[in-house]
């Protein structure tokens, strides 16, 4: 996890400076990283892949997720909101992808992709996702830097990530980026 933990750290910092933040300023709330979580997806074949999802449509609710699929492929990311696009499987490479506390913290300057898994129907496929959170006393509110009053207002009144982790326990099951919309300035 270690490893996991340095790219997440790096990533983090190129992500700031690219939005012109210090570059500490997300990395450095991720010393204690509760509820970062490591699943491993497994998807069995299946004779009907017309008629049945892997993994429904939904948006990954921590911060980064740092994504190993294998050779198969099933990955697909929601376009414009009307349709699928696959992720094609690339060796020896990680799929990154944007949580919605990451968009909520950027003012949704970075977006948290909405996917899905699809299953095959000879072969099985198995993906392990790495989950990064930060300390749940963190309070996830976006920088004055990246607000502006007429051209992009403050889209989410802050929260922390022990407060939308409750979101998350509260839902049955996740569907959309639903916990997030909770947070919308009104
Ligand atoms: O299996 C995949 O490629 C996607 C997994 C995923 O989206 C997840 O575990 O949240
Ligand atoms: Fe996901």
């Amino acid at each position: 996890m270690r490893a996991l933990d340095k790219l997440g750290s790096t990533i983090f910092e190129m992500l700031a400076h690219g939005l012109g933040l210090p570059n500490d300023f997300f990395a450095k709330n991720f010393e204690e990283k509760e509820a970062t979580m490591i699943r491993i997806n497994r998807y069995p074949p299946c004779p009907l892949p017309e008629k049945c999802l892997g993994l429904g449509s939904h948006s990954d609710p921590h911060t980064l997720t740092i994504l190993l699929q294998d050779h198969v492929g099933g990955l697909q990311v929601l376009k414009n909101d009307n349709h699928w696009v696959g992720i094609r499987p690339v060796p020896n490479s990680f799929v990154i992808n944007i949580g919605d506390t990451l968009e909520a913290w950027t003012n949704g300057r970075l977006k948290s992709v909405v996917h899905r898994a699809v299953v095959n129907r000879e072969k099985r496929r198995l993906s392990v996702a790495y989950f990064i959170s930060p300390s749940s006393s963190t309070t996830i509110d976006c920088p004055p830097q990246l607000v502006d009053p007429n051209t992009n207002p403050r889209k989410y009144k802050p929260f922390t990530w022990a407060d939308f982790r409750k979101e998350l326990l509260i839902q049955k099951r996740v569907v959309g980026k639903t916990a997030l919309n909770r947070y919308l300035m009104n």
